[in-house]
């Protein structure tokens, strides 16, 4: 493995995530298809986590935009010999990021009675983005199929240690937290160690085939939707709001 890799530092981003800024950049939708992502188990594996959960509106296949998942598999082959990623969540429906949104202002609120109604929102948003009011002009990042929520596992079949679980909603899920640390003069266990070189690897790969990062995740990564047009500077996204088609059963449809 290019050693670069788990050595070249996550950026420590200076700014907060603007939700109104990362929906900015305009759509040209390239009508790219959505496609199932489990045809390369060698190297990717899926864990649909909120269809497990039995969260509201959520399909037990994991589906992807086509270029999305071509990238996944070129980011794959980076990997550690043995290593794999797990996908958690891609496209995901309007009704699951509801649901998802009402489910954490739900548990938060009962987490913090004493936060106000502003404080309460601003960290639901920081781990969901809102449910979106104008599909056309600026859908939820996932909605696009251009989002991807992952970690890595070993060649034992272990997940890497990231410091937190999926969808933690503490400021330890920020992706460059570890690096924060550091760069503050602090000393790292080696236990926070391992999760550094590990949210290296994650980074370090996925953004050499393309993908941005949410900086308030270690795990959301995005390609082609406005989010990743915001952040790469890319003169437009290319991925807006869409639904899966399921083309194997038309015939039987029709
Ligand atoms: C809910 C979490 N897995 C996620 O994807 N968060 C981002 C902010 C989103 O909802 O787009
Ligand atoms: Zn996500």
């Amino acid at each position: 493995m290019d050693r670069t890799i788990i050595e070249s530092p996550i950026p420590i981003s200076s700014v907060a995530w603007d939700r109104g800024l990362s929906h900015e950049p305009q759509i040209q939708e390239s009508n790219e298809p959505l496609v199932a992502s489990n045809f390369y188990p060698e190297r990717i594996i899926n864990s649909p986590e909120y269809f497990n959960q039995g969260i509201d509106g959520t399909l037990m296949s994991i589906y992807v935009r086509q270029s999305v998942y071509d990238k996944l598999i070129n980011a794959a082959t980076l990997l550690p010999e043995g290593y794999k990623f797990v996908l958690f969540d891609v496209w995901r429906s309007n009704e699951a990021q509801q649901s998802l949104f009402d489910i954490l202002k739900n548990k938060l609120s009962k987490q913090y009675p004493d936060l106000s109604q502003p404080a309460l929102l601003k960290r639901v948003l920081t781990t969901v983005a809102p449910p979106s009011d104008d599909i056309i002009n600026k859908p939820s990042p996932h909605n696009t199929g251009g989002a991807v929520d992952l970690a890595i596992i070993d060649q034992t079949g272990h997940p890497l240690k990231f410091g937190t679980p999926f969808d933690d909603h503490t400021e330890v899920a920020r992706t460059s937290y570890f690096e924060e640390k550091l760069s503050q003069g602090n000393q790292l266990t080696s236990d926070e160690e391992m999760i550094l070189q590990n949210r290296r690897l994650l980074y370090n790969i996925m953004t050499e085939v393309g993908f941005t990062n949410y900086t308030d995740e270690w795990w959301h990564y995005d390609y082609g939707n406005q989010n990743w047009a915001w952040k790469s500077g890319a003169p437009y996204a290319i991925y807006g709001s869409i639904r899966p088609t399921f083309t194997w059963q038309d015939p039987l449809i029709s």
